[in-house]
């Protein structure tokens, strides 16, 4: 069975705007697919719907054979617990009145029941996870007493990252989370998820307009255009002749041919 069925999902705004244009995905355990497309193809639709913060029109989305969203209040909270989201602007999803270890452990206080594997020893203090989490994410543990706007924009971003992973996601969602960082820090970020997807083996689902950062992490690859999947293929056929026009502009555009 798929970790993720997306069926033939269509979402409108206005009868003009066709957000989402019979979608369908199939996503396994494990992995980073990526989501590529230009500006206004739906990438962002498609990331509020999986969380539930957008309704849509047709087709139908399975989540480990549930439907999602989830009607039973039991099966909406597992949901949101399996699956979490790293957003493109990490300044303001993080609290700038917490310090980071309160950030951190905002899902795990959420999810009191959840206890993480990575968490060894009994008695932890709060911060001690914290710590710990910010060391996955490769920052170190006196950041924990320290605000978010002492942080830079790809520390804040691991931030994000440590507070996503917390609750240990079957899916983690993606969307543009290096679009506001400089080219260095960008590949810093796609080495860390590359690294923490292998560790975990949670899938990762990837969204971009960047096929540079896309076709670094992700084995497979979805193009998305106003809506329609024009193209998807492995990252290993790339370069193949068949891949769709609109595939060969994003990746002149992105200076890769
Ligand atoms: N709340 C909304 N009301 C009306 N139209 C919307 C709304 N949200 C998105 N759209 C439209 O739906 C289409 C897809 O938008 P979406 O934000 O999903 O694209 P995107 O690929 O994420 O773009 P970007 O990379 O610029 O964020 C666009 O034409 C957009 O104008």
């Amino acid at each position: 069975m798929k970790t993720l069925t997306i069926e033939k999902l269509t979402k409108s705004y206005a009868k003009e705007t066709v957000a989402l244009d019979e979608f369908s995905l199939g996503i396994d355990q494990g992995g980073c697919i990526g989501i590529v497309g230009e500006s206004g193809s739906g990438k962002s639709t498609l990331a509020r719907i999986l969380l539930g913060l957008e309704s849509f029109d047709q087709g139908q989305i399975l989540f480990k054979g549930l439907q999602i969203p989830p009607k039973k209040k039991k099966d909406y909270r597992d949901y949101r617990r399996d699956v979490q989201m790293v957003f493109q602007d990490a300044t303001s999803a993080l609290n700038p009145k917490l310090p980071i270890w309160k950030i951190i452990l905002e899902p795990l206080d959420n999810f009191k029941e959840v206890k993480p594997s990575f968490i060894k020893e009994d008695g932890l203090s709060r911060k001690a996870v914290a710590s710990h989490l910010l060391e996955m994410v490769g920052l170190e543990r006196e950041f924990v007493d320290r605000y978010p706007y002492q942080l830079s924009g790809g520390q804040k971003q691991r931030v994000s990252i440590a507070r996503a992973i917390s609750l240990e996601p079957s899916l983690l969602i993606c969307d543009e989370p290096t679009a506001s960082l400089d080219v260095t820090v960008q590949f810093q970020i796609l080495e860390l998820l590359k690294k923490l997807q292998e560790e975990t083996n949670m899938t990762i689902l990837f969204i971009s307009h960047d096929i540079r950062a896309v076709t670094f992490l992700c084995e497979k690859i979805v193009v998305l255009k106003q809506g329609i999947i024009v193209d998807h293929f492995h990252m290993k056929d790339l370069y193949k002749k068949n891949r769709h026009l609109y595939t060969k502009q994003l990746i002149k555009v992105a200076s890769l041919s």
